[in-house]
């Protein structure tokens, strides 16, 4: 393990019983960068969570979060000091409800070592002061979740594992949470949010992993991920279809009455409608629920196919889905520059 990683997974692989749940993951994330860890239901992300807890041990592969090698069976102490550097938010947290919030905070953070006045101070950022004396079962949803993330950060972990943080969350709660995130992730702590909500992670992540039934879609930064699925950049002109015939230069980029490029043809585009007088368009960039939707329809696809996804060329498979993309990929190579 290189010394910045935090977490470092290898060829991880579990099943439960006869039904095999994660298949030969692999994983890296340094110290005070934030994962997206990204899937449909059942993929296996809640699974790999409690592997990386050290709540699950897997069936197959090297896992060493922390400096600590969870598949070696450590012991029962060396597992408590493990896990005295983590944060983390269950899905679904629940607590003992006839406890107040100001009582549940003070216990975790009594359990961390953490003293009751940053629990005050917790309280308050965290918009629960004026419910801080109320039992857990007058708490609403959300109000749950704020206190769930409170307990999950208290003791400033080196580690943070977020398991749908966000839901039940009102926008200005799951705001905050983000800036959270943002601060602990500038004091070197890393993060792993588990998160069905796209938009919200997409501003504030590093790395991004897919998983779908229990294997890795794909993995790296945002960039390299687009770069990798050349996913198109759609350029909306109002009226186009009136006279697109009379610019044979944009015709390979028309598609059902709009343009799309790859991200490096963007400029030349623009520039070009810029060229003709048409300057009332609007772009749209590849978002990570672009990404995401690909890479599982692809999956859908070598599944109704009867194909494996990781033997697959899933690009190949894209090409055949999506008329405009491969469209607009065999036209990668042509430029605008001689036209304008
Ligand atoms: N304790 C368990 N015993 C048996 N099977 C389990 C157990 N926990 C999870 N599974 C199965 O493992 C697979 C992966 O589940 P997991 O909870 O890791 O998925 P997930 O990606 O977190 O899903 P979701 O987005 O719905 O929370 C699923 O098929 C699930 O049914």
């Amino acid at each position: 393990m290189k010394q910045s990683s935090h977490v470092s997974l290898n060829q991880v692989s579990h099943h439960y019983g006869e039904r095999a749940v994660l298949s030969d993951i692999d994983l890296t994330l340094e110290a005070g960068n934030t994962l997206a860890l990204l899937g449909h239901n059942g993929a296996g992300k809640s699974t790999l969570i409690k592997i990386i807890l050290g709540l699950v041990s897997p069936v197959a592969g090297m896992v060493n979060v922390l400096g600590c090698e969870l598949n070696q069976k450590p012991s029962a102490a060396a597992l408590q000091a493990y896990r005295a550097q983590i944060g983390y938010l269950p899905e679904n947290i629940s607590f003992y409800d006839k406890m107040t919030g100001r009582e549940v905070l003070e216990y975790f953070a009594a359990l961390k070592g953490v003293s009751a006045s940053k629990v005050a101070h917790i309280i308050d950022e965290f918009g629960l002061g004026y419910a801080k004396d109320q039992p857990i079962k007058t708490y609403s949803k959300g109000m749950k979740q704020r206190l769930g993330f409170a307990q999950a950060i208290v003791a400033e972990p080196k580690l943070l594992l977020l398991d749908e943080p966000t839901v039940g969350l009102d926008p200005q709660a799951s705001q905050f949470l983000y800036s959270k995130v943002a601060e602990l992730s500038k004091a070197g702590c890393s993060i792993i949010v588990c998160t069905h909500e796209l938009n919200l992670i997409e501003p504030h992540l590093d790395v991004a992993m897919l998983m779908g039934r229990g294997r890795c879609l794909a993995v790296g930064d945002l960039p390299s991920l687009m770069a990798t699925e050349q996913l198109p950049v759609i350029i909306r002109v109002p009226g186009i279809g009136h006279w697109i015939n009379a610019h044979p230069q944009l015709q390979p980029f028309y598609y059902q009455g709009e343009l799309r490029c790859q991200l490096e043809q963007k400029t030349e585009l623009v520039a070009y409608l810029a060229s003709i007088n048409q300057f009332e368009f609007t772009v749209k960039q590849p978002s990570l629920t672009d990404l995401y939707h690909n890479k599982v329809s692809q999956l859908q696809q070598c599944n109704d196919a009867g194909i494996s996804f990781i033997e697959s060329d899933s690009n190949a498979l894209v090409d055949r889905s999506n008329a405009s993309y491969g469209h607009t990929k065999a036209n990668s190579s042509l430029t605008l520059g001689g036209a304008v």
